[in-house]
């Protein structure tokens, strides 16, 4: 699991353990765990170009030593001070080293840039000189190593006001930070990587955790030998209308491919023949009015996506809603809930699928403020409406009351295409209905929906159908052989 933590948890952990060190130890660790990440950057030391961005607070302090250290290696180090104020020890340090001090220019000489603007003391936008300074890094030939955290960056949200640096690693002290894992500041990290400075022992639960490929592994049901289809978990599908077919015959194909035992469909004459000839596997129920009856029974139910907004969609969304299993509720199926929040008071879980659009519609924030902060937003929702919530978008977080956020960054913008969405409900779906909770599903769902669609783009575009198609290989790609049985 990759775990981080906001500025203020790091703070409080950073406090207890220097209280137990020697002043400045800490700094020293971050600073030759920064210095050897330079160094296998760039190669070979002696005699490369490195120009230090360094701000007034210890983010540049880190900087300044790091500098020091390659400068003993041989290289030419130079030095932009920005700030109103410099780190005293760590510029003597750097100048004893041979290091020297230089204007904006030494950006554009540089084989490697290192940002020591700002980490986690950063509030609000950057300000000159220091945005001029991140536009020149950025707009330079040579890549950036940010310390700790991208400048520009709130290492609490992910939340960029203005611009920040664009940096192709970032090498981060003591613990990720959470606006590493959450865009817009994760597409701006680069790679990251993380410098042991001893904080372990006094960090308290994450903010947010990212599953990796084997915690997805470890949390998949897998069919056993005592497995029939129907204790593998039946999801029940109610999707698509006589206007949109297509989103029936994703959400199906998604719940089908993510390993359901057996998928049952019902809706009205259009989608069904659509369901039916794409996906024989499915159970179907051809519907001459909006009801559940002799449908049959379902673990879990996926509700809404193409299922349209008038009288037959909210009769269907109730009652699904009024059956005792989980439920899943994405596209319109949020719509008719913004109109009418009762719908939401029932006692087995809910889990909602919005995009940012979506989730505009369900609380009132912007859309553009919700993509700006996407964990508040999620939380807040999630708090609010007393559900699991699934935002989608660049990264995907899954909220929960009184649990860590989960962040996915496995997919690729690629996936930004009509109808990838259906995919997901389908695939989140069918884990519910395998038994996972809403919030392991949603997290599953995510990462498996982004590493399929990885699969199918390969560098290209893709189409939703081909998603669903890949969700195998994303399963065997996790589970390796073991999964054959
Ligand atoms: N503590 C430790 O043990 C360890 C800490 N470590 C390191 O310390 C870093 C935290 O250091 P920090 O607390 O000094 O804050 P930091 O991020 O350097 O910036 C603060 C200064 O920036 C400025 N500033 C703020 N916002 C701004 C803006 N929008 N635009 C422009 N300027 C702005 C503001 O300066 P002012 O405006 O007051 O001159 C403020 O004083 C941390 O990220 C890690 O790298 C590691 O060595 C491990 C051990
Ligand atoms: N820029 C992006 N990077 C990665 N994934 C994205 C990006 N934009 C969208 N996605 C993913 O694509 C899917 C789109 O879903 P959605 O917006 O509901 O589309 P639709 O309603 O057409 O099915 C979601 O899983 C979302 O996380
Ligand atoms: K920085």
């Amino acid at each position: 699991m990759r775990i981080a933590y906001t500025a203020d948890q790091i703070r409080a952990a950073e406090h207890q353990l220097m209280a137990r060190l020697p002043e400045g130890t800490l700094m020293q660790r971050a600073a030759s765990g920064l210095a050897a990440a330079c160094a296998t950057m760039l190669g070979k030391v002696y005699g490369s170009r490195v120009t230090l961005l360094v701000g007034s607070g210890d983010n540049g302090g880190d900087a300044l030593y790091a500098g020091a250290l390659l400068a003993r290696r041989g290289a030419r180090v130079e030095a932009v001070l920005a700030g109103s104020r410099t780190h005293e020890a760590g510029l003597e340090a750097f100048l004893l080293a041979g290091g020297r001090e230089a204007g904006a220019e030494a950006i554009e000489r540089a084989d490697l840039i290192v940002d020591g603007l700002v980490g986690i003391g950063v509030s609000g936008a950057l300000r000159e000189p220091y945005w001029g300074l991140a536009r020149a890094a950025n707009a330079a030939a040579a890549p950036t190593v940010a310390v700790d955290v991208p400048s520009g960056v709130d290492a609490s949200s992910g939340r960029v006001e203005g611009a920040a640096v664009e940096a192709a690693l970032t090498v981060t002290m003591g613990a990720r930070k959470t606006g590493l894992l959450v865009d817009p500041g994760a597409a701006l990290a680069g790679e990251v990587e993380l410098v042991d400075i001893g904080l372990g022992p006094y960090l308290p639960d994450p903010d947010v955790v990212g599953l990796t490929g084997a915690d997805v592994a470890a949390l998949l049901p897998r069919p056993a030998a005592e497995s029939d289809k129907y204790r593998r978990g039946v999801v029940g599908v109610v999707a698509g209308s006589d206007q949109y077919t297509g989103a029936a015959v994703l959400a199906v194909g998604g719940a089908l491919l993510a390993g359901a035992g057996m998928v049952r469909y019902a809706g009205p004459g259009e989608p069904v023949a659509q369901v039916r000839s794409r996906w024989p596997e499915a159970v179907i129920t051809e519907l001459e009015r909006p009801s559940l009856d002799g449908v049959g029974r379902v673990q879990a139910w996926v509700v809404g996506p193409g299922l349209g907004t008038g009288d037959w969609a909210r009769e269907m969304l109730a009652q699904v809603l009024a059956s005792d299993v989980p439920v899943l509720i994405d596209a319109d199926g949020l719509t008719l809930v913004a109109r009418e929040r009762d719908l939401l008071g029932r006692d087995a879980p809910v889990l909602v699928t919005p995009h940012a659009g979506e989730l505009s519609r369900l609380t009132g924030a912007g859309r553009d403020e919700i993509e700006a902060d996407r964990l508040k937003h999620a939380r807040g929702a999630a708090a609010d409406l007393g559900v699991t919530v699934l935002l989608k978008g660049s990264t995907t977080v899954v909220a929960e009351p009184d649990r860590p956020v989960r962040v996915n960054g496995t997919g690729t913008a690629w996936l930004a295409t009509g109808g990838t969405g259906d995919v997901l409900s389908g695939v989140a779906g069918a884990l519910l209905a395998q038994g996972l909770g809403c919030y392991d599903a949603g997290s599953c769902a995510a990462y498996l929906h982004g590493l399929a669609g990885r699969i199918a783009s390969s560098g290209a575009p893709l189409h939703a159908a081909g998603v669903a198609a890949a969700v195998p290989a994303a399963i065997r790609e996790l589970t390796g052989r073991s999964a054959s049985r």
